[in-house]
Order: structure tokens, then C-alpha cells, then sequence
């Protein structure tokens, strides 16, 4: 029998995790979960034949703990798992902003904590996940975090003082591709296409410039050079974005994603 992996708090991003770690061979018995409502437990139990137990028999039996809840929440998350959990246990937390620190002083000293953040990709295994150790997880500690990670997508080991950063670029990437996505349909719809050509032709254009970036090893100066024609079409569309202080309010909008994750240690 395996290690016992429970995830603490299962919404969409320990769903998430869950499904892909099933996917990636290991068996229900290997894992627990806790929901805050009775009827996610039983939707999760139904879904994918995990057991679901109280945060308490979690922290009690697992091996590894993968704290899944809102920033928000974790604070009474650690209240309650504190008088439970016995020293050795691994603790990995998936949330934003939530420090090492913080995990640390609410738990029973000296236990080694891993600070995890990934992003929805999880769901196809094209996940970016970075990982960063707390004052008492060691190598063997970052590698059980990768060796969940890494059959769901990307793993890279940052330095904690970076995690705020790579939550506002990764962990919230997908969500400012969606927001590029949604306007260039709007766009589509303003110069009369129908709906759903508008966004067949988002999409693919959006699937095949990320492959493209990804599997050329261009970067995306050269590729988007490529695509801009001496007097052409792209051009035109570039002036229009740097006129409106496009990548302006992309770098300030992520600074503020950052800044944002920084704020919620503090609740
Ligand atoms: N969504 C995203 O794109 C990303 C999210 N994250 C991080 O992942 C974490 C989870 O986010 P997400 O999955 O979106 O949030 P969800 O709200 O979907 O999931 C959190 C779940 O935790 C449950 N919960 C809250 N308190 C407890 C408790 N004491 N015991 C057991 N369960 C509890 C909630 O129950 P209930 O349903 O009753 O509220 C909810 O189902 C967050 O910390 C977030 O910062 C990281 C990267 C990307
Ligand atoms: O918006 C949020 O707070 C979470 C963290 C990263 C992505 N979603």
C-alpha cells in the first residue's frame, strides 16, 4: 500500500488534483478527502470512490496533507487540524498568499511544509506548478510535491519570496487567456461573424500559437514578427493595443494580482 495522501478542503482545484493524480495510477484507497458540506463529500465519493473523512481523521491517518481551501479559510482549516496531526507529516499547501510561516506557527512545531501553487490546467496535465520549500521541508519533501505534480503538467522550484509573483503569472494566467479571448470574440461579433465561428476561429488561433510557443523554442518576439507584415494587417492591430497602453495594463494588472496575494495572509 502506498503513502496516504489526503486533500483538506476538495473544490475545484483539489478536484482537480484528485482526478489527476487517479489518472495518473494511483488507487482511491491512497487517497482521503474532507469537504466542508456533506453533499461534496458525497458527490466526490460517488465521482471517483474516494473515502471522504472529517479533517480531524484526516490529519490523524494521512501521510501527506494537501491543504485545498481558500486563503481565507485556512486559518480555521489549521485550528482544526492542529490537535490531530502527528509530527512527520507532510504539509502541502495549494493556496495563495498563504505563507509557510503562517502554516507553520498553526500547526505543531517543527513539521515540514511545501508551498504549492498550480493553476486549473491540472484538469488537461498542462498544469504549471511551483513549488517552494518552508523552513522545515527538506528535498525528500519538494520531491513528493513534484512527484504529485509533475503527471499533471509543469513543476518548477521557486524561492517562497517569488510565490506571490508566480500566483498573480500562473496562478491566475489562465483566467487573463480566457479575458483575451472573450474580447477578440467580441470582436469577431462587432465585425459580423456569427457567434460560434468567432470563437472556433479564437481558439484554434489561441491552441496554435501556444503550441507554437511551446514547442518551437522561439520566442514570442520572433513568432508575433513572423505574423506582422510590412504594411499589413497586424500592424495596424499593434498600434491600436500599445495606443491603449495594452501591455501597460497587463504588467500593472499582475502587479496588482501580486500585491493582492500578499494581502491575504492577513485575512
Ligand atoms: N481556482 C484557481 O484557479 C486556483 C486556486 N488556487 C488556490 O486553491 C485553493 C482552492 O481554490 P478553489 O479550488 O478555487 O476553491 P473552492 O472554493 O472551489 O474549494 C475550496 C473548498 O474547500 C472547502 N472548505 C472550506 N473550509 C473547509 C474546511 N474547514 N474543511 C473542509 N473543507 C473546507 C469549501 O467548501 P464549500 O464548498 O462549502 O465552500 C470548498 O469546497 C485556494 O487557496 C486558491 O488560492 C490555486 C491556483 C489556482
Ligand atoms: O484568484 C485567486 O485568488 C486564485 C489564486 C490563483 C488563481 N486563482
Amino acid at each position: 500500500m502506498g503513502k496516504l495522501i489526503a486533500i483538506l478542503g476538495a473544490g475545484k482545484m483539489g478536484e482537480a488534483l484528485l482526478s489527476g493524480v487517479l489518472r495518473a495510477g494511483r488507487r482511491p484507497a491512497e487517497l482521503l478527502v474532507t469537504t466542508r458540506r456533506e453533499e461534496r463529500g458525497a458527490l466526490l465519493r460517488e465521482r471517483y470512490g474516494v473515502e471522504v473523512v472529517t479533517n480531524a481523521e484526516a490529519a490523524k491517518r494521512a501521510d501527506t496533507l494537501i491543504l485545498s481551501v481558500k486563503p481565507q479559510d485556512m486559518g480555521t482549516l489549521l485550528g482544526e487540524l492542529h490537535p490531530h496531526v502527528p509530527a512527520g507529516r507532510l504539509v502541502i499547501s495549494m493556496a495563495a498568499g498563504i505563507t509557510t510561516g503562517f502554516i507553520e506557527e498553526r500547526l505543531p512545531a517543527g513539521l515540514p511544509v511545501v508551498r504549492v501553487m498550480s493553476n486549473t490546467p491540472v484538469h488537461v496535465d498542462e498544469a504549471m506548478s511551483v513549488v517552494s520549500a518552508g523552513s522545515h521541508a527538506a528535498e525528500e519533501h519538494l520531491r513528493v510535491a513534484e512527484e504529485l505534480l509533475s503527471p499533471v503538467g509543469r513543476v518548477l522550484r521557486i524561492p517562497e519570496s517569488l510565490q506571490d509573483g508566480a500566483t498573480a503569472l500562473s496562478g491566475s494566467g489562465p483566467a487573463y487567456f480566457y479575458y483575451l479571448v472573450e474580447a477578440m470574440v467580441d470582436a469577431g461579433i462587432l465585425l459580423g461573424m456569427p457567434r460560434a465561428a468567432a470563437l472556433e476561429m479564437v481558439i484554434q488561433s489561441a491552441v496554435g500559437a501556444a503550441v507554437m510557443l511551446r514547442d518551437s523554442g522561439e520566442h514570442p518576439v520572433l513568432l508575433r514578427e513572423a505574423v506582422t507584415s510590412p504594411g499589413g494587417t497586424t500592424i495596424a492591430a499593434i498600434r491600436e493595443l500599445e495606443r491603449h497602453g495594452v501591455r501597460a495594463a497587463v504588467i500593472e494588472a499582475i502587479e496588482a494580482a501580486r500585491n493582492r496575494g500578499r494581502e491575504l495572509a492577513e485575512g
